[in-house]
């Protein structure tokens, strides 16, 4: 099957320096992709790039077979691709409410009301906090909000910048068991993760990138069984 997203030889960084420095990555529709690797690699950076956020200066990206590297971020979401951002994900003085209302701007659905219900089908515990400011809420409750403010534009790929940052380990399994049941919702994903052991476990695919480059790339049982892996990225233990 062809790719969903794929990433050709992408150079990109900030300017003038690249911190991207030759990626290529694939990622199958309806798959969970996970890039790890160690702090500074550009994994933020990849997935900027991919929503038009930071300057791409060489390579291209390609979406569902069109080449999508010279879009902006408000062309993308039209054409299916959403993305959670790892801070300040939420409008934190608008309500729960208005923050879904909000991933509605950029590509507004046929059905808003339909959308919206799907949404809080995935996220129950939001339902009685709707009227809340999203300021108020926990780390955890503020993650659902931004992943269901970014489901509401209908996306076919959700990119998530580290969607367990700062959360108790008990978030982390449900944010996990969440991206399970989104993707059973037909969306594609691809996450930058710090938690790389439980990532893998749920992705299908990981890759693992060092200084803006591919170091490894397979389905996420073989890098949790892979030496190399273990014992640079996943602290060494078995898996
Ligand atoms: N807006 C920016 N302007 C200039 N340099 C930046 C900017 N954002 C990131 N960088 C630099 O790019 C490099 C890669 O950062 P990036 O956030 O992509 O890495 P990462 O792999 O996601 O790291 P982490 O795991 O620590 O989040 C770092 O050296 C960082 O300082």
């Amino acid at each position: 099957m062809s790719a969903l997203l794929s990433v050709q030889s992408l150079v990109a960084g900030y300017g003038g320096v690249a911190i991207i420095e030759d990626i290529n990555l694939d990622v199958a529709e309806n798959e969970i992709s996970v890039i790890i690797g160690p702090n500074g690699a550009g994994k933020s950076t990849l997935l900027k790039t991919i929503f038009a956020l930071t300057a791409r200066s060489e390579g291209t990206i390609s979406f569902a077979g069109k080449d999508i590297s010279g879009l902006k971020t408000s062309q993308l979401v039209p054409l299916g691709i959403s993305m959670v951002p790892q801070s300040r994900n939420v409008f934190p003085t608008l309500t729960v409410d208005e923050n879904l209302d909000v991933g509605t701007y950029a590509a507004p659905p046929k059905d808003k009301e339909a959308v919206r219900e799907n949404v809080l089908s995935l996220f129950p515990d939001l339902r009685d906090k709707l009227g809340q400011a999203a300021g108020e809420l926990s780390g955890g409750q503020r993650q659902m909000v931004a992943m269901g403010r970014a489901l509401m534009s209908e996306p076919k790929l959700l990119l998530l910048d580290e969607p367990t940052a700062g959360l108790s380990p008990a978030y982390l399994e449900i944010i996990f068991d969440l991206l399970l049941d989104i993707r059973k919702h037909g969306v594609t994903i691809l996450m930058v993760e710090q938690n790389a052991k439980q990532a893998l476990r749920i992705a299908d695919n990981g890759h693992v990138l060092v200084s803006g480059r591919n170091f490894i790339s397979g389905s996420g049982e073989s890098l949790l069984n892979d030496d190399a892996v273990r014992r640079s990225f996943l602290g060494g233990a078995a898996a």
